[in-house]
């Protein structure tokens, strides 16, 4: 259903006062051709109001000969800002940054956030980011489970499918999304809702079973058959089973680059407004699917960069696989139980 205008600036005054601007803030707003006008616009009211000084990077376009695809999580390193030091330097002035382009996984961004600027990436359709308007129980319900994913030193998966699947933590730090970049250095991401670790670098081993069902992203299909995947010493060493594994081993092939078989991301979704089944209703070109990634219950694992904890992996190609009723045991403690989020109490932030 579409959303007005009015209700889009409104939802955006929501979002940045809750990420704390006010009149002694600036704001940039970063955007390239190919940003949603509406959300630019509505982000620039939006700041006005909370008489914040406001003002807007642009930058051309970046197409890297290689990329495939619309899905900006798609093609990940370099992006329109790579090389434009000027530019960079403008959006550190900043004291936020609405991304409104996609810096994700890149080093620039890291380097903006050591600056104490904290970035907002906004890019889903405005449906999405209606849909999933954060609020402060969302920081609660994420925070509440950051505190069992930072102190963990290991997570083991399963799942009936056959996933047996374990990693050392320790090594990064449990990082956040609940959409909105409240505190100095922060990067979070409208919409979202889960958290995630990168296992420490050589530990990831065993099976990850991709069952019907599950979710790969960015080619934003549904799984229709089982795709084993094989990790060992951190990285995927084998992918079986029919057409979608030959597709999902000939596109990661494509890039000829052996960090795109790292184990990145690992964690879970504590976002219950996210569906499992929106993906269905929307074209690949229509956002990067946020609902597939924060959807409650899931195990969403990744592969390829760890540049945004501060890792060497920067690698072009970023697959981003929630996967449905797993369990995933903490310290062989269960916060997912098939699917089903059981730690901590949730009772307390609903
Ligand atoms: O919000 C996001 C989006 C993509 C991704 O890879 C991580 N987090
Ligand atoms: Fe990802």
């Amino acid at each position: 259903m579409p959303v007005s205008n009015s209700e889009l600036a409104q939802m955006f005054e929501e979002v940045l006062r809750l990420s704390k601007v006010d009149e002694t803030q600036s704001v940039a707003i970063l955007k390239s051709h190919y940003s949603n006008e509406r959300i630019v616009s509505a982000a620039m009211d939006a700041a006005q109001r909370l008489k914040a000084q406001v003002y807007i990077v642009e930058l051309p376009a970046f197409n890297h000969p290689k990329a495939m695809g619309a899905d900006l999580t798609a093609y990940c390193g370099d992006t329109p800002l790579t090389g434009n030091l000027a530019a960079q330097r403008a959006l550190e002035a900043a004291d936020m940054v609405v991304d409104t382009m996609m810096l994700l996984h890149s080093p620039e961004q890291e380097q903006i956030l050591k600056s104490g600027t904290r970035i907002l990436l906004a890019v889903e359709p405005p449906e999405v980011l209606a849909r999933m308007l954060p609020t402060e129980a969302d920081k609660l319900r994420v925070e509440a489970s950051k505190e069992l994913l930072q102190s963990a030193r290991s997570m083991h998966v399963t799942s009936k499918a056959g996933s047996d699947f374990r990693a050392s933590l320790g090594q990064y730090p449990a990082v956040t999304e609940y959409g909105y970049a409240d505190e100095p250095g922060r990067w979070d991401h409208w919409p979202s809702g889960f958290l995630f670790s990168w296992p420490n670098e050589g530990t990831a081993e065993g099976k990850l079973v991709i069952d019907v069902g599950d979710i790969l992203l960015p080619f934003k299909t549904y799984a229709r058959e089982k795709t084993v995947l094989e990790i060992e010493k951190g990285f995927i060493t084998s992918i079986h089973g029919g057409f979608e594994a030959e597709y999902l081993r000939d596109y990661m092939a494509y890039f000829k680059d052996e960090e795109v078989y790292g184990i990145s991301h690992i964690g879970w979704g504590l976002q219950p407004r996210a569906q499992w089944t929106a993906m269905g209703l929307y074209d690949k070109n229509d956002g990067m699917c946020m609902d597939a990634r924060a959807f409650y219950g899931n195990f969403l694992f990744s592969t390829g960069p760890n540049t945004e904890v501060g890792g060497s992996r920067k690698t072009p190609c970023h697959m981003d696989i929630p996967l449905r009723k797993c369990s995933v045991y903490l310290d062989d403690k269960p916060v997912v139980v098939e699917g089903d989020v059981v730690a901590p109490d949730m009772s307390i932030v609903k």
